[in-house]
């Protein structure tokens, strides 16, 4: 594998620097039709994941991926977490639920597992007990009226100092991020396996765009990791 480069995008830092990194199948699948969550990474890509997840100020995810794949979102080498210590920083980045019905189980992984600040991102109109049991155990960022507003969520974080945001996913969070304009590149490690189904999600799901909409990516590079294929693209801007 070739050394890991991270984040090639050095723009001006408006924003935080966003990018999306999944693991999908040959045929473009996140998970099973019954969304069930796969092994799609070798070994080698696993570690990629656990570098990106070391480096980033933040991981989101949207409530689907906490509700079917109950998901830790911890570092899981004890060095890499040692080395963000020494750094200064909690072990694991700030986890990001966006959740606009305030649907997050208090007993999550997320909540269990590792130190770190938690941010739960819910709509004005989630109901109001259970944000409250929420707000005992992460951050609550109110935004939009029975949706999440990603924009201004992502306002919001900058303030807090977030200035890396690693998305890993699932499908209908991919589409909000990419759709709103918000995301700097995207990492797809494409598995050697077929997944298939025609409700089976896949990398971007959502309303998807209009042929006058389509996002142009520039490829930035593909790595051969084991028996798949890595692929970093740049989102071009203003298309
Ligand atoms: N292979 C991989 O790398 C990954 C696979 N997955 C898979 O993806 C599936 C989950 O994907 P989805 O069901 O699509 O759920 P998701 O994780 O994308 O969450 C979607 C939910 O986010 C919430 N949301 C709130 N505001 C939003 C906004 N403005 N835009 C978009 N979403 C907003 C909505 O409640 C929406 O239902 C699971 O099967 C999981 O296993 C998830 C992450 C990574
Ligand atoms: N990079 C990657 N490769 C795969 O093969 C996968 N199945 C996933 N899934 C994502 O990883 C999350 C689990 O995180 P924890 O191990 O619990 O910290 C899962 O929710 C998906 O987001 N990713």
């Amino acid at each position: 594998m070739l050394p890991i480069k991270l984040f090639s995008g050095a723009r001006k830092m408006e924003k935080p620097f966003i990018f999306i990194n999944s693991a999908m199948s040959a045929d473009g699948k996140l998970s099973t039709k019954e969304r069930k969550q796969v092994r799609i990474s070798g070994k080698l890509d696993f570690e990629r994941v656990d570098e990106l997840r070391a480096q980033a100020d933040a991981i989101m995810v949207g409530i689907g991926t906490v509700l079917s794949d109950d998901p830790s979102l911890t570092v899981k080498s004890q060095e890499r977490r040692a080395a963000r210590k020494a750094a200064g920083k909690d072990e694991n980045p700030v986890r990001i639920v966006v959740d606009s019905s305030a649907r997050t189980p208090l007993d999550a992984d997320i909540f269990k597992k590792g130190e770190g600040t938690r941010i739960i991102a819910v709509s004005n109109s989630a109901p109001a007990e259970k944000v409250r049991k929420l707000e005992e155990k992460a951050v609550v960022i109110r935004t939009g009226t029975e949706k999440v507003d990603l924009e201004e969520l992502v306002r919001k974080l900058k303030e807090m100092g977030i200035k890396t945001i690693m998305v890993e996913g699932g499908a209908t969070l991919n589409w909000g991020m990419l759709s709103a304009g918000l995301v700097d590149e995207i990492y797809t490690f494409v598995g050697n396996l077929i997944i298939g189904g025609k409700t089976a999600p896949t990398f971007t799901d959502g309303e998807g765009f209009t042929e006058a909409e389509l996002l142009g990516l520039e490829l930035l590079s593909a790595e051969k990791i084991e028996d798949g294929i890595l692929l970093k693209w740049k989102v071009k801007k203003g298309n």
